[in-house]
């Protein structure tokens, strides 16, 4: 094969021999009937293009043709899926970009105003960008629990009164609208229906605007400060400026900083979100031990006074700087409740409940079942790596768990073993869903500044703004890498070490590997020319010295997950589907999954 020159499309059947070269660092070691390629095929027999509509992984294909669009919209509709809430609405009123009518989004239940605790949700205007809502005057239980954006959104769900021809170019444009939610399975009660609306949202605003998908979620508070704010957040910075030294933590990774910053300046009047009313006191609750503290929120034990439960309570940090350039509820914290409280997963952890007080009466907790241990957690303490069959039942179910979230069009964007929960009956559930989003179609660019550094992928690294559910599935491969040798695959120090980790073990992408490679914001920099594939000297298929081996279909899972180019990339229902789960040695049943003891 020569160096540097070599297609290696896994579409290319011409470069097919070179490709496996390249692959797997030997021709005779590929066996493409046992394969991945061999799993794909027969996968792809039967609804290849369906499973990449789900996955959103046709984006490339959203052009901006209103015809082409209209096709591609009416095949993206994802299947209704089980969820705990039905709607989940975003700026529902932004399709014809008008300003939200009072009449018909008012409560219909009187709100006692002593009883509601407000959260003001700022961002760079501070003050100013607040945004009202009001939530039923019911109690506080889950069930009855309308999710947050809902309560934000200040609209009906549905706008019958809404001019057909204001609406008919969104249609066109964007059809999985929320609109009709894919959540959405009928509007359940009267309660759902409606929403009141804040008297303060601004006819100005910048969430205003005309879009019916699921990207909406954006628009309901703003968000510009969220990143830079954290802790952990790495900010944007071109690759150039970027030194080791400048990870002083490898768990980097910021918010949606960018994610808005085409749209039109904010312009918001003063307000209060009151979400809170009718919710549980944290004094429910009596706090055992802190098991964790994050970027976002402090994660206590507790058990449920009434119910004797053991639980997780996650108290939201506040940003509490008035001066700050902003101050309030997060809107990250925002995101996860509401998507947490939408979902219905085994393997995604359940938030039961939001409840308030303590210390400071604004203070607002989730409250999730409690696991034992995250997967960070577990690898740090074991002795040995997890078995061959042990790493396939993590997998299953982590697999399991995104299958839910991007059917559901929801990118997960941080998935890493610390945000991978486990306890002793052996169950996985992802949790974290603070980076999380939906995505909607015709993708729009979001900020690359997601994913914690290690587990980013090469597209975010090099300064994509669109990218796709793709993101998770390189996520995925890292952390199958890691479960299977108990170390970080990529621990790069910077983004540009990073990249240069990647390139080292996986090859130097070029056009011929990786169309558009080279247009690419951070491309540009000089990366060491790595023309072959060694990742299969890193899960060797055989062990002179007893370590772990990879059999040739698990390296084709880990190889395909771990494929630079995303439009080549696994998606989660080829990962599912891949042989390497029916071969022996077969996935472990979680009832004889180890079981760890206790953090103390
Ligand atoms: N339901 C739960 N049960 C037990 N432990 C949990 C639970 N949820 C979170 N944790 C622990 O708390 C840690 C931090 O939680 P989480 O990642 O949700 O917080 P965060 O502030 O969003 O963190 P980050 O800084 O990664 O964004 C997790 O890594 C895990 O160890």
């Amino acid at each position: 094969m020569a160096a540097g020159g070599v297609d290696v499309s896994r579409r290319s059947v011409a470069a097919k021999k070179d490709y496996d070269f390249y692959r797997n660092g030997t021709r005779d070691a590929y066996l493409p009937q046992s394969g991945r390629d061999g799993e794909r095929r027969q996968f792809k027999r039967s609804n290849d293009q369906d499973l990449r509509r789900n996955d959103g992984r046709h984006r490339s294909r959203l052009a901006s043709d209103k015809g082409e669009l209209r096709e591609e919209a009416e095949v993206h509709r994802p299947p209704e899926k089980k969820r705990k809430f039905s709607p989940v609405v975003w700026n529902v009123e932004d399709k014809v970009g008008k300003a939200p009518s009072r009449e018909k989004t008012k409560s219909p239940f009187p709100i006692p105003a002593t009883d509601v605790i407000s959260i003001a949700v700022t961002a760079k205007t501070s003050s100013k960008d607040q945004v009202n809502g009001v939530m039923s005057p019911e109690p506080g239980y889950l069930a009855h629990v309308q999710p947050l954006e809902a309560r934000l959104s200040g609209k009906h769900l549905v706008d019958d009164d809404l001019e057909e021809g204001q609406l008919e170019e969104e249609q066109v444009i964007q059809e999985p609208a929320l609109k009709t939610s894919r959540w959405e399975t009928g509007l359940t009660s009267p309660k759902e229906e409606l929403i009141s609306h804040s008297d303060n949202v601004s006819k100005t605003s910048r969430w205003n605007r005309s879009s019916l998908t699921p990207e909406c979620e954006e628009a309901m508070v703003s968000e510009e400060q969220q990143c830079n704010s954290s802790g952990s957040g790495s900010g944007h910075r071109s690759l150039e400026k970027l030194s080791a030294d400048e990870y002083s933590e490898h768990e980097c990774c910021s918010s949606d900083h960018d994610e808005l910053e085409t749209e039109e300046p904010a312009s918001f009047s003063e307000g209060g979100m009151n979400m809170l009313f009718g919710s549980r006191s944290v004094n429910n609750f009596q706090k055992l031990n802190k098991i964790n503290e994050g970027t976002y929120g402090i994660v206590y034990k507790a058990r449920d006074e009434k119910t004797k439960e053991i639980v997780a309570l996650k108290k939201i940090k506040m940003k509490e700087d008035r001066f700050e350039e902003e101050y309030g509820f997060p809107l990250t914290s925002l995101r996860e409740i509401n998507i947490l409280l939408s979902c219905n997963h085994p393997s995604i952890v359940n938030v039961k409940e939001v409840v308030v007080g303590g210390k400071n009466e604004s203070d607002v907790y989730m409250v999730m079942e409690h696991l034992e241990h995250d997967l960070r957690g577990v690898m740090d303490r074991m002795k040995q790596p997890f078995s061959t069959s042990e790493v396939k039942c993590l997998m299953m179910q982590l697999l399991e768990g995104m299958k839910y979230l991007h059917t559901n069009w929801i990118i997960h964007r941080d998935l890493k073993p610390s945000n991978l929960l486990m306890n002793n009956a052996g169950e996985l559930k992802i949790c974290d869903f603070g980076m999380a989003r939906q995505y909607g179609s015709p993708i729009k660019p979001y900020t690359q500044m997601v994913v914690t550094q290690w587990y980013r992928p090469p597209e975010l690294l090099l300064g994509a703004k669109e990218y796709s559910t793709a993101v998770d599935m390189w996520s995925i491969g890292c952390v199958m890498a890691e479960l299977l040798s108990q170390k970080p695959l990529f621990p790069g120090k910077s983004e540009l070490d990073q990249l240069q980790k990647i390139f080292a073990v996986l090859g130097t992408p070029n056009e011929a590997i990786w169309p558009g490679f080279s247009s690419f914001p951070n491309a540009k920099a000089k990366f060491p020319a790595q023309p072959y594939n060694m990742l299969r000297k890193k899960f060797p298929a055989i062990s002179f010295v007893g370590g772990q081996i990879l059999s040739e279909r698990g390296f084709d899972l880990l190889n395909g997950l771990l494929t630079l180019d995303p439009e080549k990339r696994l998606t989660v229902e080829e990962a599912l589907n891949h042989g390497w789960f029916r071969e022996v040695p077969l996935p472990k049943s979680k009832d004889f999954m180890p079981t760890f003891p206790p953090k103390r």
